[in-house]
């Protein structure tokens, strides 16, 4: 599992002072040009989940699978697809038809809007949120404060339809940036980037 977990690593694309000086771009679609690295990454986390999230859950199933626009959208409907759960797309503002629900957020590298489509969660349904990376928002000289970012926006929508987020996914986390301080739920990343 470790050595897995190290060769995705070692695939991911790091491109410095990308978006913007400053920023260190970890890309993770060259993991999805190798199909069996692929596979081991979807494998490890439909591990993780029926042998550590599910149990913990008291005999409840997981409904929902949330991934956010746009790159959760790559690992999340196939999850959903694995758990026979639900897959439901938190979207940037303006792609969504019909009455939505909406959350703004301060991400690494700027600042955006989540909507969620009206009664696309039932209340009281079981949640878990999956996304590629979590960093979080905003420096103040040279102290970073935790908001957030993308993943708490979201896990707001999952609240506005009374579902209940279990655990948080993400593929990569970024410690130095202490991303998910303030989430409601457990977070699980895969890979730790380095500092
Ligand atoms: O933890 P945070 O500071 O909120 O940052 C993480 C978010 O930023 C990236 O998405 P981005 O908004 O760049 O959109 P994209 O997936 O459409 O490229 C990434 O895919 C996460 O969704
Ligand atoms: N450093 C980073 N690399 C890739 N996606 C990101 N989203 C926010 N920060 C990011």
């Amino acid at each position: 599992m470790d050595s897995d977990v190290a060769y995705i690593k070692g695939l991911l694309g790091v491109h410095p002072d990308w978006p913007k000086k400053g920023i260190t771009f970890l890309d993770v679609f060259p993991i999805l040009q190798d199909p069996l690295a692929f596979e081991c990454l979807i494998t490890h986390l439909i591990h993780h989940i029926t042998s550590y999230t599910i149990p913990k859950l008291a005999e409840k199933k997981i409904d929902v699978v949330v991934g956010l626009d746009a790159r959760g959208f790559l690992f999340g409907p196939i999850i959903a697809l694995r758990l026979g759960a639900a897959f439901v797309p938190v979207r940037k503002k303006g792609k969504l038809p019909g009455t939505c629900t909406t959350a703004e957020y301060i991400k690494e590298y700027g600042t955006d809007t989540f909507e969620m489509q009206s009664g696309s969660i039932k209340p009281q349904s079981t949640v878990i949120v999956i996304d590629d990376l979590i960093a979080t928002a905003l420096q103040v000289g040279e102290h970073y404060i935790t908001i957030g970012g993308s993943a708490k926006a979201a896990g707001e929508l999952v609240r506005a339809q009374e579902g209940k987020t279990v655990e948080y996914i993400f593929i990569i986390g970024l410690p130095f940036l202490k991303g998910g301080e303030k989430l409601d739920a457990p977070i699980y990343t895969m890979i730790e980037a380095d500092d």
